[in-house]
């Protein structure tokens, strides 16, 4: 099992962190050390999670605040609260998301939900707590994908599948290779600017979380569930060996700009985290720019008028 290096001292921001790898992500940053926010939609959800941990960790420091990606105006509302409060983050562990709703359905700005939710109020939220990212001495950002991303495609004439029919994982999968480009294009853009901030990413590999059952509780077409049952060929973890990449991108002391980390496989079996080569279209600087920028327009979130 990767050991998390000292935490002490350090100011977490963990999204999605009431379930599945982003509860464990936070339990372990405690565990740590760190000063853990679970940013969650639904705050008693938090609290229970807050509980647990505190239970396993009775020196743990948690805070719940209340985050839906899925509605800019809380996105805005949640930083607008760290901001104010003005303490350096070191850590922002973007992996809150949805997985394969039954039919096309929207978020609060009217963005296909898998989108919005997995990507583009990250990526909002991102940009905003950039300011908070630039005060700490080592900042990081570590963004969770999918082995999905590998299947993704990004349809910058239809990203919100407006005019194609919908495909619930195929939109999945795109919204994930968006937060792979969106991990590497960050990277180029700290480096270009000269800022501290580390950008990661992580895949889990399959594991077992509420991912499979959340979606699918809403109903799901035919074409999702021969989709989801291919998974279930892979071999799964559970939820401890499924947070272990992006514990390893968000903390690991031997990690670039940009690297990306997920299970090793051998064998059929799998094994600890290794960094892994990105799709090659998480490789093309021109469309990793091309979708920032677009991600720009969308959110009207820039970096120009949050980080001078
Ligand atoms: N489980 C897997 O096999 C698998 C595989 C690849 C990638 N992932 C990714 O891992 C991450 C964590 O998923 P998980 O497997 O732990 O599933 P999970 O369902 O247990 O966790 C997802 C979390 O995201 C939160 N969330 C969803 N929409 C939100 C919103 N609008 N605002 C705030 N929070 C929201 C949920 O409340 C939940 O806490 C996701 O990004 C998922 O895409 C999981």
């Amino acid at each position: 099992m990767y050991s998390v290096p000292d935490q002490s001292g350090k100011f977490a921001v963990v999204t999605g962190a009431n379930s599945g790898t982003g509860k464990e992500t936070a339990r372990r940053l405690a565990e740590a050390g760190a000063h853990v926010v679970l940013a969650v939609r639904t705050p008693a959800k938090g609290e229970q999670a807050k509980a647990d941990i505190l239970a396993r960790h009775p020196s743990a420091t948690l805070e719940v605040r209340r985050i839906d990606l899925a509605d800019l105006a809380s996105v805005h509302e949640f930083a607008d609260g760290l901001i104010a409060d003005g303490t350096p983050l070191d850590l922002l562990v973007n992996n809150a998301g949805v997985m394969a709703p039954p039919q096309r359905m929207t978020t609060a700005d009217g963005f296909e939900l898998q989108l919005g939710s997995n990507y583009l109020g990250p990526f909002a939220l991102t940009l905003r707590l950039l300011p908070l990212l630039l005060a700490a001495d080592q900042p990081r950002v570590a963004t969770m994908s999918s082995g999905t991303a590998n299947f993704g495609r990004i349809h910058f004439d239809d990203l919100q599948w407006q005019r194609r029919r919908y495909s619930p994982m195929l939109s999945y999968a795109q919204s994930k290779l968006a937060d792979l480009m969106f991990t590497r294009q960050l990277a180029t853009i700290a480096a270009e600017r000269g800022w501290k901030v580390l950008s990661t990413g992580a895949h889990p590999g399959y594991t077992r979380t509420n991912l499979q059952t959340a979606g699918a509780s809403l109903g799901r077409d035919k074409t999702t569930r021969s989709w989801v049952s291919r998974f279930d060929i892979l071999p799964s973890q559970d939820v401890e060996q499924g947070a272990e990449p992006l514990l390893y991108a968000a903390t690991a002391l031997d990690v670039a700009a940009g690297d990306y980390f997920g299970p090793s496989r051998r064998f059929g079996l799998v094994g600890p985290t290794t960094k892994v080569r990105p799709t090659r279209r998480a490789l093309d600087d021109a469309a990793n720019a091309r979708l920032w920028t677009e991600s720009e327009r969308l959110t009207a979130v820039s970096l120009t008028e949050h980080v001078s």
